[in-house]
Formats: C-alpha cells, structure tokens, sequence
C-alpha cells in the first residue's frame, strides 16, 4: 500500500494526499508536463518531495535503505537507457536483488521471458531488439523479483497494439495479487483496464477515484482540452476529438 501525505516537489507537485490499496492497476493519466513521472518518482524514492512523506505499507520511504526498497519496489523508468551490450537472458537475471542458485535463477528466468513472448529472444543481443521487444525485456527485467509494488513509467508506448492489449491484460492479472501503478497516455486502454485513476494536471491531483467516475467528458474537457465518446457497458472510449 502507498500512502502520501501533503506531497510537494518544487514547482513541479502539489500537496498530493493520496491512498493507494494493496492490490489493483492504478492508471496515472494527465496532458505533458502535468507531474505524473515526478509523481510516481516520488512513490519510488527517486525523487526527494521539499514537503511532505511517501508512506509504503506504513513505513515511511525515508526510513527504508536501498535494499529495502527495492525488495518493496519495482520501479520502471519512461526510458531506460542500456549502456552494454548483453544477451536477453543475462539482462533479465540482473533484475534479481538475491544471487540464488543457478537451477533457480534460470527458472524465474524461463518462467518470466515465457510470459512476456520472450523465450526465443533469451540468447538475443538486447542491442538486436526490436524497440517493442526491448520494452518487454524492460518490464519482465523489473517484474522478475517479485517485489508486491510495481510503479511503471508508460510501459506500453514502445509495443504494438497487439502488445498494448497482451501487457494491459498482464499487469491486469499481475494486479489481482499485487499493487500496478503505471503512467500512460492511452486514455481508450486506461478507461478499459485501470480500476483506479490519478488525474493530474499542473502538479496538482485533480482528481483520484474509480475509473468511470474519472475518466469522464468534463475531465476530458477541462485538463485534456478534448472530448470522447465513453460507453460505460462495453468499458469502451472512442471518438477522440479535440474541443473546440
Ligand atoms: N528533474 C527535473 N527538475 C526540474 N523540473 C523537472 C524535472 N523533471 C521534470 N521537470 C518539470 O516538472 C514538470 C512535470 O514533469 P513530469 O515529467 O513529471 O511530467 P509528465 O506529466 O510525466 O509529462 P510527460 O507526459 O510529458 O512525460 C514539467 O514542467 C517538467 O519540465
């Protein structure tokens, strides 16, 4: 669970007080520049708040070192730069926090590239990869220590429809056991597949509730400055227009 208590960051978040559950997709929504990597820096510790205190699980972020953290958090960059070159398989072994024995560690290996379409790519250069599939590795490399929290900055920009849809309903599933917290811009894939929505705009959280009651025309319209066709039975947003 994340709790923030009167969150603010320079000019860039203000006074955020929010309440995360322990489980659930969490879409973080909002135009450019509205605060939403600098909010979800702030959940994972990398960036510092001027005011104001990130709690996970009620443990304040401040008082967990390092290690702690990152057995608590899986945090996913917008764009993760790789600096050497490394074949899939050693890339996913570098998201485990503990040396485990080789059985085991080739195990969560081949289990986490099987559920990301990524077994015939283990012996693969990650420098040979397809920007679709060097995002999967991304996302699988972050998932594979099994910490309970996972905070991604827009996971699914890089894939292909097809791939949106496979990862959304992943982290879907992730989500029923464990807390998904991740920006993205795909208002139609947030409105269908996030329980929860944290709207912002200019740093500030305009709004945090269940989906339908966040992603409607109004919101669309005040922050996005566009309208939507939403149909609440089929879970469904089209017709993307902007407002005049
Ligand atoms: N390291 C930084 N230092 C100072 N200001 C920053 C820093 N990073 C971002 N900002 C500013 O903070 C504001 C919010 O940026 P942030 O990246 O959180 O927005 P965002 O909603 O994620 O935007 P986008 O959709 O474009 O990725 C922007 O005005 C940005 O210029």
């Amino acid at each position: 669970m994340i709790r923030t208590e009167s969150l603010s960051l320079n000019n860039r978040l203000h006074d955020i007080t929010l309440t995360l559950p322990d489980c659930g997709l969490i879409g973080i929504i909002g135009p450019n520049g509205a605060g939403k990597s600098s909010l979800l820096k702030c959940f994972a510790g990398i960036a510092q708040p001027d005011s104001g205190t990130v709690f996970i699980n009620g443990e304040s972020l401040l008082k967990l070192d390092y290690l702690a953290r990152g057995q608590r958090i899986a945090y996913l960059a917008q764009n993760t730069p790789i600096a050497w070159d490394m074949p899939v398989y050693e890339t996913l072994a570098l998201g485990l926090i503990d040396k485990l024995p080789a059985p085991l560690q080739q195990q969560k290996v081949q289990t986490i590239a099987a559920t990301f379409a990524l077994t015939p790519h283990l012996d693969t250069s990650i420098f040979q990869l397809s920007g679709g599939e060097l995002a999967r590795v991304h996302l699988a490399r972050a998932l594979i220590k099994d910490a309970p929290i996972l905070l991604a900055d827009e996971p699914i920009a890089a894939l292909d429809p097809y791939y949106q849809m496979d990862m959304m309903q992943l982290l879907t599933d992730l989500a029923t056991k464990q807390l998904c917290v991740i920006v993205l811009h795909d208002l139609a894939l947030a409105y269908r597949f996030c329980q929860h929505i944290i709207l912002m705009d200019k740093g500030q959280m305009t709004a945090y509730d269940a989906t339908q009651n966040v992603i409607v025309n109004e919101n669309l319209r005040t922050v996005f400055k566009i309208s939507a066709t939403i149909d609440k039975q089929t879970n469904s947003l089209y017709n993307l227009k902007k407002h005049p």
